[in-house]
């Protein structure tokens, strides 16, 4: 069996009366890049903070590389990168200063890889951080998440703010180090980013794990969501077709999710001589519908 680098078992949360997390269990294991998704305030951060020791369970317990979480914290944190969703820096320092101060907390020297990372994402070192748009201060987030070479990297919204080309390098990156066999946990709203890196994949709604799949499973249920404008009005029950579900029509526009031979349906959208259409991944809350409802 392979190894658990995060267990979380029965974790527990809550902020006064409101619901923060509520009995949250799984494990991460070693070498795999695991996505946690889930949309606004389903406690995807929350989940991270008490897994950091940044605030203390209500109850249940986790651990990291085997350590609890709350009572091994500092021996924990050495081997870890943390990417917070929002991050708040010494707004007078430059790149540079910054992330030697990160460094300086780490037994090792970090220079070259401080100098590798912002060279791959193009952030300019003698920059003040002051002077970072949120896409920069993004960057500065992952070469300190990154710099030590940590065992497991946690990161909570990593790409918020990155231009695609960005966002690819990051991933690359990502994929490197994973090579090497850090582990990485990567939170997200955004399934399809989610779906591009990860291995498994839990699902958070409203503070509780609702499923938890390999990837590929996910992909293979996959539905597609389809959007058009037919130059005439579309006649009834044209899109009676095995696999359509949630259909709505407006005259000669129509939207529904499709699920099944891709060919099937582009024939039928094609007969129909349409002016305009659009094929999408379903975004997460369609796809939470159509799975848990
Ligand atoms: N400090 C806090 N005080 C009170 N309630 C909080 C606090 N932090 C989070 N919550 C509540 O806990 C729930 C989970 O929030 P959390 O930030 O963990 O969600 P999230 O999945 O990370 O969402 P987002 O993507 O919006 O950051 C939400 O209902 C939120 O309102």
């Amino acid at each position: 069996m392979s190894e658990n680098i995060i267990e979380i078992n029965s974790l527990t949360k809550t902020y006064g009366k409101r619901r923060g997390i509520e009995d949250i269990s799984f494990s991460v294991k070693k070498g795999e890049i695991f996505g946690f998704i889930g949309p606004n305030g389903a406690g995807k951060s929350t989940t991270i903070r008490t897994l950091l020791a940044l605030m203390h369970p209500t109850s249940g317990s986790a651990s990291i590389f085997s350590k609890d979480c709350i009572r091994e914290a500092p021996a924990i944190a050495k081997d870890i990168g943390y990417l917070p969703s929002e991050t708040s820096y010494y707004e007078q320092m430059t790149v540079e200063e910054l992330l030697d101060y990160a460094a300086a907390l780490y037994d090792k020297d970090c220079k070259d890889r401080i100098t590798e990372l912002s060279k791959r994402l193009q952030l300019d070192l003698k920059r003040k951080i002051s002077e970072l748009s949120l896409g920069n201060k993004k960057k500065v987030g992952i070469v300190q998440a990154l710099l030590h070479s940590p065992r497991l990297l946690i990161l909570d919204e990593p790409t918020n703010g990155l231009d695609p080309l960005v966002q690819h390098t990051f991933f690359e990156i990502l994929q490197e180090e994973n090579k090497k066999g850090t582990t990485i946990f990567f939170s997200s709203h955004v399934l399809s980013e989610v779906q591009k890196i990860c291995d498994r994949v839990a699902i958070i709604k409203e503070g509780k794990i609702i499923n938890l799949q390999k990837i590929h499973e996910l992909n293979e249920n996959g539905y597609k969501k389809i959007e058009l404008i037919a130059k005439v009005e579309i006649p009834n029950n044209y899109f009676n077709l095995v696999g359509i579900m949630d259909y709505k029509q407006d005259a000669n526009r129509a939207s529904f999710m499709y699920k099944g031979e891709v060919g099937n349906i582009l024939e039928k959208i094609w007969r129909l001589q349409v002016s305009d259409v659009s094929i999408e991944e379903p975004a997460l809350e369609d796809i939470f519908m159509h799975y848990y409802n």
